[in-house]
Parts: C-alpha cells; sequence; structure tokens
C-alpha cells in the first residue's frame, strides 16, 4: 500500500488541490446542540521530517476557521487511475499543525481546572492511534495545569494530591511507587478507590513536574514493555485538590489522561498472541469509554433540556478497568458534576490515514446530539426553571440572615446552572457575603437541593397520573405533593409561623439547639447540641428512663411544677456524611424550655436517608 502511494504522491496532490469542499451538511452546524459539559475536539500534528523525507504527502487538513476536518484518501481502482475519496469531520473545536500545545490548554482545559480546584470533577483524554502526538500533548498540557495550579490566580488555598496509575490490560500499577501492582476497589460507599497507590503532596510547580517526569519515565522503561509501551496502556494521572477551609467538602478532582493507541488491533502482522490479546482488551476499553462518554453526555442534556427520566440512564462504567475507575465521572447516580474533554490527536500523514480516519469517527461520534434544551416555563417551586434574575431574586430572600449575596453565588447562572456547581464552590461563594456562616452556606445549599428534588418528585407524580389519565389527581396531586414534601421538613407548615416564638408554638417534631446541663454535657458536639421534641415529660409513664438511665417522670413536685416546661427529646448528632444529622429515637434526654436556644430546621434526605439543616 505504502508503495502505491509513493508512486502515485504527485497525483494524490493534485487531486487535493482540486478539491472543492461541499457545503457543511447538518453535522457541520450542530455544535449548539452537543453537551455543555462535554467539549471534543481535534489536534493535527504537523508531519514529522521522517515522514516528509519518506515521501509521504499529508492527508488530513483542518477546513479554515470551521470546526470541521477534511481527510483525503487515495483509492486504488481496478481499472484506471487513482482516485481521491474525500469525507469531512465534524467535532467542537480543531487545532492544526501550526497550533501549539498552549494554545489547547488556553482554549479547552484551562477553563475547566477552576472547576476542579472549585470542587467539580474534570477530566482531560488524549485519544488517538500510535505516534498521533497523545503523550505529546498530554506531558504539556500537564506543564500548563501545574503552571496555572501554582500561579496564584486560583481562588483560595488547596492542598493538591499527585498520583499516577497505569492501566494494562486488566492490571493496574503505580507509576509513583516503583510500577507497583496496585487494585481497583470499590469501597462501601461506591467509591473508586485505587487501593495501594501512593498519593505525593505537591506544594509547588517543580514538585508537581517532578512527579509527572518521574511518572513518564518510568512509563518509558518499564521492563515488561519496551517497545511502543505507552500505545498499550492508559496512563492516569490524577490531581487531587483538598480544601483545608471547608474539611468536610467533597474534593476536587482533575484528571489527565494519556490512553492507549487505538489502532492496535489491527496491526496483526506484527502482533504475537499476547499482544493481539492485549490490543483486544485495549479495543475493548476504547469502545466502553466512548459508549460511557455518550452516555454521560447524553443524560448531561437531557438535564439542561429539563427532562425528567424515570431512570437514571444506564452507562456501562463497570464493563471495563479504565471507565471503572473513572466511576464517579460516568456513574449516573453519581450526584458530582463532571466536565470533560477529549483531545482526538490525529497523525496527518497519508500512510496511516486509515486509523486516522477511525479516530476522527470516534472523535464524531462522542459528540451526543441531544434533546435541544428549551427554557421551561417559569414556574417558583422549579429552580430549574429560573433564570438568572429569578434566581437571584430566590437567593436574596431565601438564604437567612444575613442574605446571601446573589452577586457572590450567582452572577451570571440560571437555575439549572447552579445546580450543577459543585457544592464546595457553592458554600465557598456563600462565603464570601460578609457575615455568613458556614452552617448557613450548608443549610442553605441543602435547601436549594431539596427544592430541586422537591420539584422532580411532583413532576413525576404529576405526569405519572397524566399517563393514567386521571388529570384531576394530577391537578390535586400538586397540592398534595407540596403538602407531603413540606413534611419533609422540621419547619412548622403552618402559615403564620414566622411570626410566633418557637418557644410558643413548640410541637413534636421541632428541632431546637439548647444549652445542655451538666448531666448532658458530653451530648453537646463542637459545643453545640441538638434535639427533637417528643412530649411533654408529663405524659409519660413512671417507667420511660433517659439516656442516662434516670427516671423521666418520677410524678415529684418539682415535674409537676414544670408541666408543659419541660419535653422528652430525642438526640439529635451529626452523621457519616459531611453536613448530614442522625435522629436518635430511643436516645432520650430531659430539656427544659429555658434550656431552648433557636429552632432549627432539618430536612429529609430520601437519597442520603439523612437529615440535614436547612434555613
Ligand atoms: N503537535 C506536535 N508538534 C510537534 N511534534 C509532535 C506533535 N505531536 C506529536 N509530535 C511528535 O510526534 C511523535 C509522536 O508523538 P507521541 O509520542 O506523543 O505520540 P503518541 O500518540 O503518544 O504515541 P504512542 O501511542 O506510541 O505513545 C513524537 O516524536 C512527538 O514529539
Amino acid at each position: 500500500m505504502e508503495q502505491f502511494l509513493l508512486e502515485n504522491t504527485e497525483r494524490y496532490k493534485r487531486l487535493v488541490a482540486a478539491f472543492k469542499p461541499s457545503a457543511l451538511d447538518k453535522k457541520g452546524i450542530n455544535s449548539a446542540a452537543a453537551s455543555p459539559e462535554i467539549v471534543v475536539c481535534t489536534r493535527v500534528r504537523p508531519m514529522l521530517e521522517d515522514e516528509v523525507a519518506e515521501g509521504f504527502p499529508c492527508g488530513v487538513y483542518p477546513r479554515g476557521a470551521t470546526n470541521t476536518v477534511d481527510l483525503h484518501e487515495l483509492k486504488r481502482p481496478v481499472r484506471g487511475l487513482p482516485t481521491l475519496s474525500s469525507s469531512h469531520y465534524t467535532v467542537d473545536r480543531v487545532f492544526g499543525p501550526e497550533d501549539s500545545t498552549a494554545d489547547v490548554y488556553e482554549s479547552v482545559v484551562k477553563p475547566i481546572v477552576p472547576w476542579a480546584w472549585g470542587g467539580g470533577i474534570a477530566t482531560v483524554f488524549c485519544y488517538g492511534q500510535t505516534a498521533s502526538g497523545k503523550s505529546y500533548t498530554t506531558a504539556g498540557l500537564e506543564k500548563c495545569v501545574a503552571e496555572s495550579l501554582m500561579g496564584g490566580s486560583l481562588d483560595g488555598e488547596r492542598k493538591i494530591y499527585i498520583s499516577v496509575v497505569e492501566l494494562a490490560g486488566r492490571t493496574a500499577y503505580d507509576l509513583l511507587n516503583e510500577r507497583k501492582e496496585i487494585s481497583i476497589l470499590e469501597d462501601s460507599f461506591g467509591t473508586t478507590q485505587l487501593a495501594g497507590a501512593l498519593e505525593h503532596r505537591v506544594a509547588n510547580k517543580e514538585s508537581l513536574l517532578g512527579h509527572i517526569e518521574a511518572a513518564a519515565g518510568l512509563r518509558r522503561t518499564a521492563p515488561t514493555l519496551k517497545n511502543d509501551n505507552s500505545s498499550r496502556s492508559h496512563a492516569i494521572c490524577r490531581l487531587r485538590f483538598e480544601n483545608p477551609a471547608m474539611k468536610s467538602a467533597e474534593e476536587g478532582l482533575l484528571y489527565l489522561i494519556d490512553l492507549a493507541g487505538s489502532e492496535a488491533a489491527r496491526d496483526k502482522t506484527t502482533h504475537d498472541a499476547t499482544r493481539m490479546k492485549e490490543a483486544k482488551e485495549i479495543n475493548t476499553s476504547l469502545s466502553v469509554l466512548k459508549d460511557c462518554i455518550r452516555g454521560r453526555a447524553l443524560a448531561d442534556a437531557e438535564f439542561y433540556a429539563g427532562r425528567i427520566s424515570k431512570a437514571p440512564a444506564y452507562i456501562p462504567f463497570r464493563q471495563s478497568i479504565l471507565t471503572k475507575t473513572l466511576k464517579h465521572v460516568f456513574d449516573p447516580t453519581s450526584t458530582r458534576s463532571c466536565k470533560t474533554v477529549v483531545v482526538a490527536c490525529v497523525n496527518p500523514c497519508l500512510a496511516d490515514i486509515g486509523a486516522s480516519k477511525n479516530t476522527l469517527r470516534y472523535a464524531e461520534m462522542l459528540r451526543v446530539v441531544g434533546p435541544k434544551p428549551k427554557m421551561a416555563e417559569y414556574d417558583p417551586w422549579v429552580p430549574a426553571t429560573w433564570n438568572n434574575e429569578q434566581l437571584q431574586s430566590w437567593i436574596e430572600s431565601n438564604s437567612g440572615q444575613p442574605p446571601i449575596d446573589p452577586l457572590l453565588l450567582a452572577p451570571s447562572e440560571s437555575g439549572l446552572q447552579l445546580l450543577r456547581l459543585p457544592i464546595p464552590e457553592f458554600l465557598t461563594r456563600c462565603l464570601k457575603t460578609e457575615g455568613a456562616t458556614p452552617e448557613q452556606a450548608q443549610a442553605f445549599q441543602t435547601k436549594f437541593w431539596a427544592m430541586h428534588v422537591d420539584s422532580q418528585r411532583r413532576s413525576r407524580y404529576i405526569n405519572a397520573n397524566k399517563a393514567a389519565g386521571d388529570g384531576k389527581a394530577a391537578a390535586a396531586g400538586d397540592n398534595v405533593v407540596s403538602r407531603l414534601a413540606s413534611l419533609d421538613s422540621s419547619a412548622d407548615p403552618e402559615p403564620d409561623a414566622g411570626s410566633v416564638p418557637f418557644k410558643e408554638r413548640i410541637r413534636p417534631g421541632m428541632v431546637v439547639r439548647w444549652q445542655t446541663r451538666p448531666e448532658y454535657g458530653s451530648f453537646a458536639v463542637g459545643g453545640k447540641a441538638y434535639a427533637m421534641v417528643m412530649c411533654p415529660v408529663h405524659a409519660v409513664g413512671e417507667r420511660v428512663r433517659d439516656v442516662k438511665g434516670v427516671q423521666v417522670n418520677p410524678q415529684s413536685e418539682d415535674a409537676a411544677e414544670r408541666k408543659g416546661e419541660t419535653y422528652l427529646c430525642a438526640l439529635v448528632t451529626p452523621s457519616l456524611l459531611p453536613g448530614s444529622y442522625g435522629i436518635s429515637l430511643w436516645r432520650q434526654v430531659v430539656v427544659k424550655v429555658e434550656d431552648m436556644v433557636a429552632e432549627v430546621l432539618m430536612e429529609w434526605d430520601e437519597a442520603t436517608r439523612y437529615y440535614y439543616m436547612t434555613v
């Protein structure tokens, strides 16, 4: 084949020069319909000196200022002269041979770094055939990331940790610990852990780049993978950002992934049985990756289109070790917001045109055309329908005291966009308001999310009744579900509650902050104690004892005196998840009204099965 190409180079060049691109069809202009959380771009590297020296022409051409790439193959007909076969591929951004890695970084990667820094998950994949520039691009992007992270331009302080692992077949190795084999495990919370992989804290650019270089060196010189080792394994560089000001908040994650070469399985002539098996595994993992990226993009596109699906989308992330490792990027039940960039690297040399064509096809397939985002009609109970102005006004009047400054929390976001903001970033923005406390920020974030979840539940109920043809129930459902939703919170559901001091409307289920007396001192956590009112002590029988074993209602004169002023309460204590509480129904304490400091609003969260404070 190569001989045929070399013999017809001049003809090929003439045909390419005469090529007239057709007007872009639908696929060339549909970028607005693609998911806003994933950017797919193509990077066509320059021709290398040896490729030029061998006499091969270029076969891949970015089309001017568009997002389209033209690819020209030379076909050998049964009879007659060779002909040109042209195809074009459209992605979100195209980088040509003259674009540097810094250009790629500025355009598509730099915007997602603050996302990870703020507590979100950002992932960059470099995909492509062998020698297309994946490692070159990944290494360059890593340098740019190191500069951004250590340049001081990002908001606040973070502790930065790095780990680098290599996935070869079904085995994972730690590239920062002498290539020790490690396990990819799912813990009891469903989080994927790189069990045994070392994580190194990095405090400056040099140490970060030092670790990256050490990992790259180990990948290059792996004894069992001497030749084109990097093309046969995936390398995952994971940066984790811990926010010391928000210890319980979710950590930000930035993944930079140099994928294995995509063409490995086809090159049968140079591969023995082991290599062929390896190649098959690579192809499977890249194919699963494609399905996962598409699945996630589609789920995101549906979210932005305001569609409420009955069940989470099916994303086959468990089908390969690569996507299992990246579970929280792809798991449809994960509540974490992710942004993804795919750089499809292309070797433009005509000798490698078949593999380039596959790379471009793969990239194009990652661009999901989801449902068209349409702004739903404004509903004051559905945050997903709020534009920026409506969101800001809601924040101002629903965020407690002092009100959170809407310009600091949501300067330009719509309700949907704020729902997608990583939680730590939401909290950080709240705390920029003077006088706002971490408890208030947490409670407000929970309130906003609870409202979104309730609005979805309400829509499902109404849709289900509509589908069953019960219009009356659908209409009534609105009220019933609103009332039920309000009863998932400890807030007094009566409309005038706000104007009555809390001590004058104590009721079962009310949660209070209370001043512990010495006998209950150990129940205060971080200086604060919370309890849920159950009933007045005079209402309980003589056998009832409190958490300390002391009789609650001894019918003494003292207790009789305080009839109605002393309550049997259940302890409310912090639970496993950040910001969550549990109610210990059977650990009861006696609380005097005079010791109750303030009413605290708690909400039940079905998903985590814990209670959270609200405002
Ligand atoms: N944008 C570019 N500009 C200049 N040279 C490049 C560019 N991209 C890649 N190269 C060069 O091309 C060669 C192959 O690149 P690289 O090793 O990054 O490919 P790869 O896709 O990672 O290959 P493999 O899968 O075998 O690891 C290298 O010599 C690299 O320096």
